[in-house]
């Protein structure tokens, strides 16, 4: 069976005052593949993220999500609320409602299907709320339900702003450098419980990662930026420190030394 097309990106170039953040970005990710976004500092990783999820809009060039267009020739496409809603995101930095408890958090992945006035008072139902339980059990922090959000590890906050994913329905996760602000041992939970999404859930899985090792470990497709262009896509086994440095040169090092090396 043809799996259909999760992301498609055209040509997308973006620039930033006259510097090129982007420059005609191509490549396609099926739904249900796991694809790390790779490069050094400044590369354009975080750009490209925000233009998959329609945060930025491109100069020129297509973003298309599960076929329909989102972006296109520097235009978001009038239904991009609902194409947007396809799609969860997750940062280095969790960005949770640190005063709201866990729950909340979680519930607020919702609030794109309830009305404004329910929102406004954050009103769920009993329905919601089980489903957000049920999320916060899927990445194992049921017990952290009624916490404060501020009180939980890094590690633990992350698995919110995953379960936050789940219970929005997301069919796509767009991770910015997830585990960046985490210890290894918690960053090595993240990763697998992105990989368990993805292989027993079948949500595709876009992130990029600082760190070439936990990449080869994560992930079995890399797509490498340098300067706004895409400079490899393929397999990770083939992105070993030959291969770095004939694309990076120096700059290889950040990539294989930095973050959590192990
Ligand atoms: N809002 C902005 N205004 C001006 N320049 C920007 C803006 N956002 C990004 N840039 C520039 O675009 C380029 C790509 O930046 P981007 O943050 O996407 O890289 P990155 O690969 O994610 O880097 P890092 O790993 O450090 O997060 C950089 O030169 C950056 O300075």
């Amino acid at each position: 069976m043809v799996k259909e097309t999760a992301v498609e990106v055209i040509d997308l170039t973006k620039t930033f005052k006259g510097k090129t953040a982007l420059q005609k970005v191509s490549f396609t990710v099926k739904a249900g593949e796991m694809v790390a976004l790779v490069g050094a500092s400044g590369s354009g990783k975080s750009t490209l993220l925000r233009h998959l999820n329609g945060l930025e809009r491109g100069e020129s060039g297509v973003v298309k999500v599960f076929d329909c267009s989102l972006q296109s020739e520097g235009k978001f496409h009038s239904k991009i609320r609902q194409l947007r809603s396809n799609m969860g995101c997750i940062f280095q930095q969790f960005n949770l409602v640190k005063r709201l408890t866990v729950i909340e958090n979680v519930l607020v992945g919702n609030l794109g299907q309830i009305s404004l006035a329910r929102s406004a008072i954050r009103y769920f139902t009993k329905a919601e709320k089980i489903q957000a339980l049920s999320a916060l059990e899927r990445v194992g922090i049921l017990d952290q339900a009624y916490k404060r959000a501020s009180l939980l590890s890094g590690g633990q906050q992350q698995r919110v702003a995953i379960a936050r994913c789940l219970v929005q329905g997301a069919r796509i996760i767009l991770a910015d450098e997830p585990i960046a602000s985490l210890d290894p041992e918690s960053a090595r939970k993240v990763m697998e419980l992105l990989g368990e999404l993805n292989q027993e859930n079948g949500i595709t899985v876009i992130s990029s990662l600082h760190q070439v090792q936990m990449v080869q470990r994560y992930f079995s497709r890399a797509v490498a930026l340098k300067q706004g262009e895409v400079i490899f896509d393929g397999s990770t086994s083939d992105l070993n420190q030959n291969r770095l440095n004939q694309l990076y040169g120096s700059a290889a090092q950040e990539l294989v030394l930095s973050g959590h090396g192990e």
